[in-house]
C-alpha cells in the first residue's frame, strides 16, 4: 500500500498563509483526525485543527480532493495554515504520530501526478521549470511546455511512426498478395521523410531552449586593464569584482546574473588574455579562454586608441567589439561600440544590443525544453535516418520502431507497442 505523504506545498516560512498538502490513502482520515468532520470536496472550509490531546493548534481553511480528481490523483487534502514555524511543526507533529502518514521527498507530489497519469514527463519537468522560473521567459517557457502542447507533439510523432511501421509490416507480411500495392511504400517513405525534417528543424531550435532556461551567456573578454570588471560591475550595479590599475587584477571568473527585458543574461568577467610566467594568472587565462568558448556572446573588450592586440576568439559565438574608457578617448569606428564605466556613457547601448540579440533566439513556439530531450530526440532522428537509408524493409521497420521509443521515452507516457495495436485493429489488409 502507498505511503500517505505530507508536506509544506507554499514558500518560505514564516508566511501569512502555509499550504500543507496531504495525499494518499489516508489522506481524507488523517485530516479527519485534525480537523473532524470534513467539507464536501473542493469546498473551502474554516474548521479548527487540533492535536491527538484535543489541544488546538490552529484555525485553518480545509480543502478536500478526492481521487482521482486531484493534483496528484489521490485523495488530497489542504489545510491553509497560518503561515508560522510553530504552526507547521505543530501540524507535522500530529500528522507523523498517525499510521502510513510521512513527510514528502522532494517531487514526490508530482511523481505521484506523473504515475496516476495526470501529467507525463514533460509536462512534470515543465512544472519544476516553472516553479523555479525567475524572469519572465522562464515562466513562458515552462508554461508553453507543461501546457501547451509539447508532449502532443512528441505523441503525435511517434504515432506517425507506428503507423508507418504497420504499413510497412503489413506490407512485409503480405508482399505476395495483391491487394497491397507498392506505391504505399513509396507514400509512406515520403511521409517518414517529412517527419525527419520536422524532427530535424525542432532539433535545431534546441538551443532557444537551453538559453530561456539556463540563460544567454555573454562572456566580458579582452587584454588586461581594458575595464572588464568595471563592465561587470556597472552592470551589476553594485561592487562584485576588484578593480584596480594593476594589469592581471582578475584571475577567477567571476559572474553575475541580471534579467533583461525578461531573459536571464549571465555575464562573465575573466582574466584579462595575455602571456605570462604567474602561474595563478595562466590558471586564469585558461579559463577565460574555456569561458569564451562557452558563451553565447564575447564582448571583447579594449581601450580605446591601445594596440589592437589580437588574440583567436574560438569558438561560435557572436563577437561585439567594445572600446573602453570612452570617458578618455574620442569615439572610434573601429569598435562596435564604445563605453565608459566611469560616466556610464554607452551602457544603455550595450544594454539594448544584447536585449536585441537575447529576443532573438527564441520565437516563442515550441522548442526542446531539457538535455534529456534533445539526446531522445537525436536518437529518434538517426533511427529514423537509418530507417530512410535502410534497404532491408524489416531492418528499416525495426528502426522505425526504435525512433518510436526514442520519443516514447521523452514523455514517458507513450507506449508504442499498445499503440501498434490499436492501428493494426483499425485497417484491415482486405482480409
Ligand atoms: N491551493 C492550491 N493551489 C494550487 C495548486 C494546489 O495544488 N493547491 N496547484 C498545484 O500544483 C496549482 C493548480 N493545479 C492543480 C491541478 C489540478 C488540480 C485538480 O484538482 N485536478 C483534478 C480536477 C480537474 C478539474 O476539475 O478540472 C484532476 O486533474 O482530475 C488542482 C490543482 C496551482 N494552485
Ligand atoms: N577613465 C576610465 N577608467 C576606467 C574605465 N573603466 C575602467 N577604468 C580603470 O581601468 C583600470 C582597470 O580596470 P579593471 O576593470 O580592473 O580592468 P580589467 O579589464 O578587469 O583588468 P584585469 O582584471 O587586470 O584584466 C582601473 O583603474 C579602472 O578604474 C573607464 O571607463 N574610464
Ligand atoms: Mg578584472
Amino acid at each position: 500500500m502507498t505511503d500517505t505523504i505530507y508536506a509544506l506545498s507554499s514558500g518560505a516560512l514564516p508566511a501569512g498563509v502555509a499550504v500543507l498538502r496531504i495525499s494518499g490513502p489516508k489522506a481524507l482520515d488523517a485530516a479527519a483526525a485534525l480537523v473532524g468532520p470534513l467539507p464536501e470536496q473542493r469546498k473551502a472550509v474554516l474548521r479548527t485543527v487540533r492535536d491527538a490531546q484535543g489541544q488546538m493548534i490552529d484555525q485553518a481553511l480545509v480543502l478536500v480532493f478526492q481521487a482521482p480528481a486531484s493534483f496528484t490523483g489521490e485523495d488530497c487534502v489542504e489545510l491553509h495554515l497560518h503561515g508560522s514555524r510553530a504552526v507547521v511543526a505543530a501540524v507535522y507533529r500530529a500528522l507523523e504520530a498517525l499510521p502510513g502518514l510521512r513527510l514528502a521527498e522532494a517531487g514526490e507530489f508530482t511523481r505521484r501526478a506523473f504515475e496516476n497519469g495526470k501529467r507525463d514527463l514533460v509536462e512534470a519537468e515543465a512544472l519544476a521549470d516553472l516553479v523555479a522560473s525567475e524572469t519572465e521567459m522562464q515562466r513562458r517557457l515552462a508554461v508553453e511546455q507543461s501546457f501547451g502542447g509539447q508532449s502532443a507533439l512528441y505523441m503525435e510523432w511517434a504515432q506517425r511512426l507506428t503507423k508507418a511501421r504497420a504499413l510497412i509490416e503489413a506490407e512485409l507480411d503480405f508482399a505476395d498478395e495483391e491487394d497491397v500495392p507498392g506505391s504505399v511504400s513509396d507514400q509512406v517513405w515520403a511521409e517518414v521523410g517529412d517527419l525527419y525534417l520536422e524532427v530535424e528543424q525542432h532539433l535545431a531550435e534546441a538551443k532557444a531552449g537551453e538559453i530561456i532556461r539556463d540563460g544567454y551567456k555573454v562572456a566580458i573578454v579582452g587584454p588586461p586593464n581594458a575595464g572588464k570588471s568595471s563592465l561587470l560591475n556597472a552592470l551589476a550595479k553594485r561592487d562584485v569584482a576588484i578593480v584596480t590599475d594593476i594589469a592581471g587584477t582578475t584571475r577567477d571568473v567571476l559572474h553575475v546574473d541580471l534579467d533583461i527585458d525578461g531573459y536571464l543574461v549571465r555575464f562573465f568577467d575573466t582574466a584579462g588574455i595575455r602571456e605570462t610566467d604567474d602561474v595563478v594568472e595562466r590558471e586564469g587565462v585558461r579559463r577565460a579562454k574555456d569561458t569564451l568558448e562557452q558563451a553565447d556572446l564575447v564582448l571583447l573588450l579594449q581601450e580605446i586608441d591601445s594596440d589592437p592586440q589580437q588574440f583567436a576568439v574560438t569558438g561560435d559565438a557572436e563577437v561585439l567589439k567594445v572600446g573602453t574608457k570612452l570617458d578618455q578617448h574620442v569615439h572610434r569606428t573601429a569598435y562596435d561600440l564604445c563605453i565608459s564605466t566611469k560616466t556610464g556613457d554607452g551602457l544603455d547601448k550595450l544594454r539594448d544590443l544584447i536585449a536585441t540579440k537575447v529576443k532573438q533566439t527564441w520565437s516563442g513556439g515550441l522548442v526542446p525544453g531539457r538535455q534529456r530531450h534533445v539526446h531522445y530526440l537525436k536518437e529518434a532522428s538517426h533511427f529514423i535516418q537509418d530507417a530512410l537509408n535502410g534497404t532491408e524493409l524489416d531492418v528499416r521497420a525495426e528502426n522505425l520502431r526504435g525512433a518510436a521509443t526514442s520519443l516514447g521515452r521523452i514523455t514517458g507516457r507513450v507506449d508504442v507497442e499498445e499503440l501498434l495495436g490499436v492501428i493494426f485493429s483499425q485497417f484491415c489488409i482486405g482480409k
